[in-house]
């Protein structure tokens, strides 16, 4: 996998992967997240094995608290890619499990600082298997982080959600492909989290256009892989 063109910036290959209900929820109204079975999960984790980041918002982490780690299947050598969370207001506890010392992580916020908000920076500062990344305004800019994150040797990242970070990945067109296991459940729950949140397209021509590229059966279940079509119209 290798780093995809931005307008003339480069920028990690993103493949954006979660387990859904066929409604397309990431979690139950209850915040049960427990979809994909053990086969699928091992799926995820070769996923993570090949790639240079695992990605995910604050949300997920303060939801989740996952290690983001390669755990579900043997690797020798033993690889962890970096996890990198995007965190504009600093929320991460200092004890979440993506700032243990399996593998570095990378926290990405913003450079608008609190009072608060410093005395953590300081903190998180003296870990050595920590890195900040700061950009400006008032949420973390993603083309911004993804520039930054290629210069950093970063060439391909697995996003792994939540619906709020999908959405706005999928808006700035830096998702490169979509790899989804759709378990046969339904959740239903207006407020239950689905694949993408966020504010939405207002039409199909804006939309983000896949291209179909695989699909298996796994845990009673499918898997879809798709291709983001980048620039659509462009031979219309
Ligand atoms: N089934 C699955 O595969 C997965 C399920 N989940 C579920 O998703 C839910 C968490 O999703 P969300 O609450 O949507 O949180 P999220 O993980 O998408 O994080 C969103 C947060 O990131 C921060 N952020 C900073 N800059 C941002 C930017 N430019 N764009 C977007 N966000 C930015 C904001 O604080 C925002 O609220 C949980 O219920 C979790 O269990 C999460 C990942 C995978
Ligand atoms: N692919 C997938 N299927 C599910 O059913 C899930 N609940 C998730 N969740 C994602 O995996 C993270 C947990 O990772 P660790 O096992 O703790 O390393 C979780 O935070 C979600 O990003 N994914």
């Amino acid at each position: 996998m290798t780093g995809d063109s931005m307008s003339n910036t480069l920028k990690p290959y993103v493949i954006s992967n979660v387990g859904m209900s066929l409604d397309g929820k990431l979690a139950t109204v209850n915040n049960d997240s427990r979809i994909s079975g053990a086969e699928d999960l091992k799926r995820v984790h070769r996923l993570r094995a090949m790639v240079d980041g695992i990605m995910v918002g604050i949300g997920t982490v303060l939801k989740d608290d996952p290690r983001l780690t390669v755990h579900k299947i043997d690797t020798t050598p033993r690889k962890n890619p970096v996890r990198i969370v995007v965190d504009s207001k600093l929320k991460i506890p200092l004890n979440a499990r993506v700032l243990n010392r399996e593998a570095k992580t990378i926290i990405a916020t913003t450079s608008k600082m609190s009072r608060e908000k410093e005395k953590k920076l300081k903190m998180l500062k003296k870990l050595k298997h920590v890195d900040i990344i700061e950009t400006d305004g008032d949420r973390v800019d993603l083309k911004k982080l993804m520039e930054v994150l290629y210069k950093n040797g970063i060439r391909s990242i697995l996003l792994e959600g939540g619906g709020t970070l999908n959405w706005s990945m999928f808006k700035e067109g830096l998702v490169d492909r979509v790899s989804v296991y759709i378990a046969p459940m339904i959740f239903g729950g207006k407020n239950a989290p689905t694949y993408v949140d966020g504010e939405g397209f207002k039409s199909v021509e804006e939309c983000v256009k896949l291209k179909l590229e695989r699909y298996y059966l796994m845990d009673g279940g499918i898997v879809l892989e798709f291709e983001v079509v980048k620039n659509p119209d462009k031979n219309k």
